[in-house]
């Protein structure tokens, strides 16, 4: 099997697992009990916080343990409307957002939330100059992606740190899900930035899992109310053996980053250099440092993305249309409509995913299957 849709999810790593398993077995008290099993659970969760503040250059404080990405995103762009609505009721995203993103804006905007969504280039970027016009005195949140999760793209993340710089007050939130372990860590984790999400499963962690960095002295209202835990600002006995799991993943993922950034790198270029050369292919992830080393998207023209993902499928390949929430809604791509993709062309993306653990072998193998299925698609065609 080669397995190259990691950003849908990733498999869990055999010593994260461990660490599941262990965690569960030997450390199953509740954190917030007062006996000594309790305290050693405790200890073990703050560990955890630790070491992932510590991998991020972050204070421990500033970490909140979550359900994942999803929630993760609710809860910055909730949480903020619901602190902040006296000061202001205008939220600003761009329009490829992840649909943790967009859903929510959209449930605001039924509550009464207006929302500006930042047009991209043909490439897929947000321009920090539409941000910057976009902002309005009533601007309470600006959340804009690291990385695309359907081609990669790397928002400037920079430049939009420049033009807030002006407007203290605004939340900035960056949903990192896809950009972890990516070697843009300062990218992500600038100092302007307020509100970071990450989740789990797509670095080898379980599922159900992730974590927020929250700035100190931001101010966001919990969604979870209850017992209080996460300082108050998300109720929920802690999922402990997964927090412990995660942290395990984390330090692992970024452990020699960049040799592993470096390999898929290689392993997007060589695939790249082999696809260009066919007339019918187009492809939207560039070889260029705004783009991810991890995602390549590109197109068979004239062939349904479901055809393609399956007909790999038959050899034991395993790609995605261009995410895995909208493949099964047989939706076309938000983002490449964004990018005024015409839809003939946006029906035939597909999603080549990578992970560290992928090798040019297997590379080799998906362009020799490749050229199989593209002469064979040309014939059906011609
Ligand atoms: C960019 C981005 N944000 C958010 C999410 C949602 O994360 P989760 O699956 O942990 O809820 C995903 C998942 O694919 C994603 O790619």
């Amino acid at each position: 099997m080669i397995y190259l849709d990691n950003s849908a999810t990733t498999k869990v790593a055999p010593a994260v697992l461990e660490t599941y398993t262990k965690v569960s077995q030997k450390i199953w008290g509740n954190p917030s009990s007062l006996h000594a099993l309790g305290e050693s659970a405790y200890s073990l969760l703050e560990q955890a916080r630790k070491q992932i503040a510590d991998l991020l250059g972050v204070k421990s404080g500033e970490i909140f343990f979550t359900s994942g990405g999803t929630e993760g995103d609710n809860w910055v762009l909730k949480g903020t409307a619901i602190e902040k609505m006296e000061y202001g009721k205008h939220l600003i995203t761009s329009s490829i957002e992840h649909p943790a993103v967009l859903n929510a804006m959209a449930q605001l905007e039924k509550l009464g939330f207006e929302v500006t969504y930042l047009p991209v280039d043909k490439h897929g970027h947000v321009s920090a100059d539409d941000l910057k016009k976009a902002i309005r005195p009533d601007t309470i949140l600006v959340s804009i992606m690291a990385v695309n999760n359907e081609i990669g793209a790397i928002q400037p993340l920079d430049k939009i740190a420049d033009v807030l710089r002006d407007y203290p007050k605004i939340h900035f939130h960056v949903d990192a899900v896809q950009g972890i372990g990516k070697g843009i860590q300062s990218l992500i984790m600038n100092d302007r930035v307020d509100f970071v999400t990450f989740s789990g499963h797509k670095f080898h962690a379980p599922r159900g899992i992730g974590f927020m960095f929250k700035r100190h002295g931001r101010k966001i209202a919990p969604l979870m109310s209850g017992g209080g835990q996460e300082k108050n600002l998300r109720s929920g006995t802690e999922n402990l053996p997964a927090i412990a799991a995660m942290s395990k993943a984390l330090r692992l993922l970024l452990e020699s980053e960049s040799t592993k950034v470096q390999n898929q790198l290689k392993i997007k270029q060589f695939i790249y250099d082999h696809i260009t050369q066919f007339p019918k292919v187009t492809v939207f992830s560039e070889m260029n440092n705004k783009f991810a080393p991890h995602i390549l998207c590109f197109t068979i023209n004239g062939v349904r993305g479901e055809t393609i993902v399956h007909a790999f499928e038959d050899h034991d390949i395993y790609i995605s249309t261009t995410s895995a929430c909208s493949s099964k809604k047989h939706e076309i791509s938000g983002t490449l409509n964004s990018m005024a993709i015409p839809a003939k062309i946006a029906t035939s993306a597909v999603r080549v995913s990578l992970d560290e653990n992928n090798t040019l072998v297997e590379a080799e193998e998906f362009t020799k299957v490749f050229d199989k299925l593209y002469s064979r698609f040309e014939k059906i065609n011609s």
